[in-house]
């Protein structure tokens, strides 16, 4: 990727400089949260990756809190704690959901005096009902797939300061919304928002979700790599959440492993790279922060808005 102007590149041996780590150290607690979401994180990515990133995020979050307050001074308003809203981005098994958790986890460790939340954009897919009727079942992920007046209605209760908002559930088990299910959100002072249209423009709507979002995130690798992932994650899944009988893809668990990879090679082909190319990728340019992986998952280079 040739690098946008309007952002400082940073490698990873520069990035990692620029938090001192000894700061405040992880403890076995919070080590062991984030081995148990993922045992395949590497502690040296938390270390010289995560630790300055959420140095960073104490930056934006302190001159948020302070502008918010200056502002309703000057309108002569009571202050009010607004949540500060961090959106993660990017392809379908590229780690975002990895990331967002990692995320929540530190946040939690750091920021002891402060209620994080998380939730996906998932839920706010249409059901497969809706998508039958609609002709998009092949469409799953694409911007047209999701209710994005929704999800934005449900951005602006949490930016207006409601006590209980609701998010609705998308179960990758049932591969549908779960009815009757939601997750309570109960003003957080940080909500992460994770989703492959985080930075995207709805065409029907005035106001976009990154209207909403006060930092927001990319997660960005080679194509190849993410298929490379997808497949692996695909394989594992046939070994392990697959071989639940009420799981959508559990007829492919249980029969032969050759049909079941050209069913995840013809899903990654057809459906999530081309929404990469076609819907996501696009919309990375406009994230205040690029997270660039490689091989392995290991982050070699961070890009950081300037403007
Ligand atoms: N930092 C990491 N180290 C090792 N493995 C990782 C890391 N991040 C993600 N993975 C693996 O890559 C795969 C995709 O990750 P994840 O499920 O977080 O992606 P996602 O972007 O949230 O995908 P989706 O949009 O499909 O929910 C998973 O198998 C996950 O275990
Ligand atoms: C739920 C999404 C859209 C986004 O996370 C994705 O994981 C997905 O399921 N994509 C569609 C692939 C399919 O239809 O099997």
């Amino acid at each position: 990727m040739s690098d946008p102007i309007n952002y400082n590149a940073f490698s990873r041996d520069e990035w990692q400089g620029f938090a001192d780590r000894a700061t405040l150290p992880l403890t076995p607690e919070s080590l062991r949260q984030i081995k148990a979401f993922n045992d395949r994180i590497s502690l040296q990515d938390v270390q010289d990756v995560y630790i300055p990133l959420v140095h960073l995020l104490r930056l934006q979050v302190q001159h948020y809190r302070q502008l918010q307050r200056d502002q309703a001074a000057f309108l002569q308003q009571p202050a009010h704690r607004i949540p500060f809203i961090i959106g993660i981005a990017g392809s379908v098994a590229v780690g975002k959901s990895t990331a967002a958790r990692l995320l929540e986890v530190l946040l939690n460790h750091y920021f002891t005096d402060q209620r994080i939340q998380l939730i996906t954009t998932d839920g706010f897919l249409y059901s497969n009902e809706e998508l039958k009727k609609r002709g998009l079942m092949s469409r799953k992920g694409f911007p047209e797939s999701y209710d994005m007046a929704g999800l934005i209605h449900f951005l602006n209760a949490v930016k207006s300061g409601a006590p209980l908002v609701k998010s609705p559930v998308y179960s990758h088990k049932v591969y549908d919304i779960v009815p009757d299910q939601f997750d309570y959100i109960e003003h957080p002072d940080i909500l992460i928002v994770e989703g492959i249209n985080t930075l995207q423009l709805p065409t029907n709507e005035q106001i976009y979700v990154s209207d909403f979002t006060d930092f927001s995130i990319y997660v960005d690798a080679d194509s190849d790599l993410i298929e490379d992932w997808f497949l692996e994650r695909f394989q594992l899944l046939l070994e392990t959440a697959f071989q639940d009988p009420s799981n959508y893809y559990y007829p492919y668990a249980t029969g032969d492993r050759d049909v079941a990879l050209a069913k995840a090679r013809q899903v990654w082909h057809d459906i999530d790279l081309k929404n990469l190319e076609e819907y996501i990728l696009p919309t990375r340019n406009r994230a205040d922060m690029i997270i660039h992986k490689t091989v392995g998952h290991r982050i070699d280079r961070l890009l950081l808005r300037k403007y």
